[in-house]
């Protein structure tokens, strides 16, 4: 689903952000990725959703090796990644719907099956009742699964999530967290970044650590002092 070969990526500027990482996450799986800040996860993600590209290495998605694909085909290997922010970047003038529509009506969806599924995917994070509601009328927690909801509504097979709970209590986190576990239980692929060492150690899910640019770690969470 995504591999990284010797992947090493440094900004214009010459700051390093990534020293030849390597890993595989198969399809099905879902695993964290931690670090400090500034250890390179948002670079990496970045360079999965082809917002960044490698200064070396081999980036593969699905198959797809970044380095070789053309424009036309960024759109498609795009669209089956589901992306969550932990600001969700939600319109604040449109209603819940239409915040979930959007990836929809960009892909030209009919109208009868843009409504079909976007209540579909409020109901799987539980906000079926606050569809006409406007993002600001809600809490950070649902907000967040508004995101989600509008992450998950074209059904990709791959869900990226940036520091998804970095607004929320532990409480909430686990519910976000319980939400991505529903979606991996049917069979998407979920790849979590976060500093949040609590919520990792709370569960037994593969995690990545980067020091500096580095993958140091990658396994069962076990030791979550590891990059202290
Ligand atoms: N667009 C950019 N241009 C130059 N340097 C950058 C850019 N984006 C990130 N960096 C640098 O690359 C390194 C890794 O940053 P990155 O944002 O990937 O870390 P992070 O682990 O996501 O951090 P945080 O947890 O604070 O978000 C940092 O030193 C950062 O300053």
């Amino acid at each position: 689903m995504i591999k990284f070969e010797q992947v090493s990526k440094t900004y214009l500027g010459g700051q390093r952000a990534l020293s030849k990482v390597n890993f595989h996450i198969e399809p099905g799986e879902m695993a964290f990725l931690t670090g400090h800040s500034g250890a390179g996860k948002s670079t990496l993600l970045k360079l999965i959703s082809i917002m960044e590209r490698p200064t070396v290495g081999r980036v593969l998605i699905n198959g797809h090796d970044l380095n070789t694909i053309t424009r036309r085909q960024i759109a498609f290997i795009r669209r089956d990644i589901g992306m969550i922010f932990q600001n969700h970047h939600l319109l604040m003038d449109k209603s819940v719907f239409d915040n979930v529509a959007l990836p929809l009506i960009i892909e030209g969806y009919t109208r009868k099956e843009t409504s079909r599924r976007v209540e579909a995917a409020l109901e799987m994070v539980g906000l079926s009742q606050k569809a006409k509601n406007s993002p600001l009328m809600l809490s950070g927690g649902e907000q967040q699964r508004v995101g989600i909801a509008r992450a998950v509504v074209n059904k990709p097979p791959l869900l990226l999530a940036d520091e998804p709970t970095g607004n929320l209590d532990p409480k909430l986190s686990m519910e976000i967290i319980s939400l991505f576990e529903d979606f991996n239980q049917a069979g998407v692929s979920v790849f979590i970044a976060t500093h949040d060492l609590g919520l990792i150690a709370r569960m037994r899910y593969r995690t990545l650590t980067l020091r500096h640019g580095q993958m140091i770690t990658d396994g069962l969470n076990e030791d979550e002092g590891a990059w202290q």
